[in-house]
């Protein structure tokens, strides 16, 4: 789940390799079903992975983003959906992984018909996936598609769902850095610590609302001119810089794409703690070990960034949204037992967490 291609490396391995043996998609358990979906009239290119489905149905959002070359989506995809698996067995949630990608530069391509020809595709799987939303789509992305698929959640309220969830992501990514704190420093008070939030997206921007309302200091970087012009102007005390890896942190909030915790990172990081939104944020699970022998602690991404996910299901499952809340907030408790794990089992809070997902998974089956 954590190998990340380049983009040249990632077309050498799906030309080297059958797609049943594709390094991504035959770990254990293997992916069950990916489902390559073309529209020729919107130009639609989707691909949507079903990783597991012993918990249940196949929730994950789906993401746009183009992608230099097609192996790099089938690779983001297979690793996706497979964090989704367990992310919901993590989260106690009887959901299994699925995950879609689009393939598309969301600005440019976006259509309203590309988005509800997308649906009529989700709906053929008849509801082993559930989509919502991703890196590049929306609320209102998700209305359009609801049009071709009742298999949809975080639609906007007026189209009749809960809305966003990258309000309910960030509180439980805030929630599980309460509890890397109160383990690292003793106390969860964040007053004066200089945290480092990458992508001031969706889910960043409700990150840094928390964290400056929690007494930190943002610093914050984001290549997107838009994105960036909306957080100075929400957050006119936060700093933004072109880098904040390279800054003189507290904490690491990866809150973009994946893959920014190289070996590289963990060696010169200044930050005591990563936690971030991100998914797949660990090059390789090997850097953790990097990151344990520099006293780094990292709260694996599937634990902290669950809100989405359980807000999400708390939409199909017709909860209140003060249980779906209660749920996020109890990341603090999981973000906590994971690292108290680890430092018991001296293992580390990536193979803590997996233990978690290993006992739920097995007794599905
Ligand atoms: N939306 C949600 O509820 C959830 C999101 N996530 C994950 O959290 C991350 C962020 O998701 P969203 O906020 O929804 O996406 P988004 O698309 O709204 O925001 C991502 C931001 O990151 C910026 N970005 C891209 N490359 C960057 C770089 N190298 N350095 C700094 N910024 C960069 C983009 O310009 C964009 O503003 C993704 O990895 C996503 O998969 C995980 C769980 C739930
Ligand atoms: O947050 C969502 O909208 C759904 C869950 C998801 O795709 C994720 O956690 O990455």
């Amino acid at each position: 789940m954590t190998t990340a291609h380049s983009s040249s490396e990632a077309t050498r391995v799906l030309a080297q390799t059958s797609v049943f043996s594709h390094p991504d998609m035959s770990i254990d358990p293997p992916h069950e079903q990916v489902v390559f979906c073309r529209d020729a009239e919107t130009g639609l290119r989707a691909i949507i992975a079903v990783h597991n489905t012993a918990l249940g149905p196949a929730l994950g959002g789906t993401r746009m983003y183009p992608y230099a070359a097609e192996a790099d989506a089938v690779g983001d995809v297979l690793r996706l959906s497979r964090g989704m698996t367990f992310k919901s067995a993590a989260a106690g949630l009887d959901l299994g992984g699925g995950k879609a990608v689009i393939i598309g530069d969301p600005a440019v391509h976006k259509s309203p018909d590309l988005l509800r020809a997308y649906g009529r595709f989700v709906d053929t799987l008849g509801g082993r996936y559930i989509t919502a939303g991703d890196v590049g789509t929306t609320s209102d992305d998700m209305d359009l598609i609801g049009e071709g698929t009742s298999y949809v959640a975080s639609k906007t309220v007026a189209g009749g769902g809960w809305g966003d969830t990258a309000p309910m992501t960030a509180l439980g990514v805030f929630y599980s850095l309460l509890a890397a704190a109160e383990r690292v420093w003793g106390s969860a008070d964040l007053t004066g610590r200089t945290v480092g939030v990458e992508g001031v997206g969706k889910v960043g921007v409700q990150l840094a609302d928390l964290l400056t309302g929690a007494g930190a200091t943002v610093l914050a970087a984001d290549p997107y001119a838009p994105a960036r012009e909306a957080f100075a102007a929400r957050f006119p005390q936060a700093r933004i810089v072109d880098d904040v890896r390279s800054a003189q942190l507290d904490v690491y909030a990866p809150c973009a794409m994946g893959g920014t915790v190289t070996e590289t990172l963990a060696g010169e990081t200044a930050a005591a703690i990563i936690c971030g939104a991100a998914n797949n944020q660990l090059t390789s699970p090997s850097v953790e070990q990097v990151l344990g022998a520099r006293g780094v602690t990292w709260v694996p991404d599937y634990i902290a960034n669950a809100g989405g996910v359980i807000q999400a299901f708390g939409e199909q499952q017709n909860w209140t949204r003060d249980r779906a809340q209660e749920k996020v907030e109890a990341l603090r408790d999981r973000a906590g037992h994971v690292l108290d794990t680890a430092a018991s089992k001296k293992i580390t809070c990536g193979d803590a967490a997996r233990l978690i997902v290993a006992e739920r998974l097995s007794q599905a089956r």
